[in-house]
């Protein structure tokens, strides 16, 4: 079998993201006012740190007004609710993007259900994951939303396809699942106590790693010809995926760095300027 195609993030991201600041110049011209992104940053997490200042550059280049909130490690859950509170009524601000992951003694999900649904560009509230779930529209968790966009892309229809997703966390593996069986894939998932990983992926064929393990899946679980998308995100930009047997097997698959990251940015600054142009609707 030959090599698989590589599915190329950062030239559709670059895409979507001209597209998204034609759009944003257009709102502007007409309302006199930038689309506005608040990020929300707790802590110094290293990693984080370089997300958000990315997150902040690209809205920069697409003419999206950044508003960058920078909390302590210490903050209590109060405070952070409180500080998302004050972003969610404020009129000036389109977007709430609230950086994972916060500090074990924060209470994320209340934390992120202090973001008014109509400001989650993020895709991280309830509201937006059901949805998402029902494939109705609103806002979808960032990288889920990317890697579907990529399958499009590339042709890959999931309806009627086995697909195995590999994590279960709110914003990576369970939207990306949800959004694949709103597209009518069967849906497996598969986490810390699945008893046979390999004979699950070996089955699948659309394969979606995002359990932060590198490398964990192998070609030799590759199913001959499957779409292998890597949403792991590990130090060293290294993926989930072991790329160099996998791309032996696959017919498709994300490179890391350059597959899913760029899409996860691209499909933020897309929703931020989606929530600007509905708030200008409404006056
Ligand atoms: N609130 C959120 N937190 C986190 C999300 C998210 O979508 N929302 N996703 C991840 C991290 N993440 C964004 O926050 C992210 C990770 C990686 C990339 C990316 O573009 N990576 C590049 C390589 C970057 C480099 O060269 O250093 C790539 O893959 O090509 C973007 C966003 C966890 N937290």
């Amino acid at each position: 079998m030959s090599q698989a195609r590589l599915m190329e993030g950062t030239a559709l991201a670059r895409r979507i993201v001209e597209e998204t600041a034609e759009r944003a110049a257009d709102l502007t011209g007409r309302t006199g006012k930038a689309p506005c992104l608040a990020t929300v940053l707790v802590g110094e997490d290293p990693a984080s740190v370089t997300y958000v200042r990315m997150k902040r550059n690209r809205c920069r280049t697409a003419g999206i007004e950044s508003r960058h909130v920078e909390l302590p490690a210490t903050t209590t859950t109060e405070e952070l609710v409180t500080a998302l509170r004050a972003l969610s009524a404020d009129p000036t601000v389109h977007g709430i993007l609230l950086q994972h992951p916060m500090g074990p003694h924060l209470d994320e999900r209340a934390a992120f259900e202090a973001i008014a649904p109509e400001k989650d560009v993020d895709g991280v509230t309830f509201a937006s994951f059901a949805t998402m779930s029902f494939g109705l529209p609103g806002f979808v968790s960032c990288t889920p939303g990317g890697i579907m966009r990529l399958l499009d892309e590339y042709g890959v229809d999931p309806a009627g396809k086995r697909a195995v997703v590999v994590g279960r966390s709110a914003i990576l593996g369970k939207p990306a699942g949800m959004l694949l069986l709103a597209r009518d894939a069967t849906v497996t998932y598969c986490h810390s106590r699945t008893a046979d990983l390999s004979a699950a992926v070996r089955e699948a064929d659309i394969v979606v790693a995002a359990v932060g393990r590198p490398r964990l899946i192998r070609g030799q679980d590759i199913k001959p010809g499957a779409v292998v998308i890597d949403a792991g995100y590990n130090e060293g930009n290294v993926g989930d995926v072991d790329f160099d047997s996998a791309v032996e097997r696959a017919s498709l698959i994300t490179p890391v760095p350059g597959g899913v990251g760029p899409m996860t940015i691209a499909t933020l600054l897309e929703q931020t300027v989606q929530a600007a142009e509905a708030a200008a609707r409404q006056g």
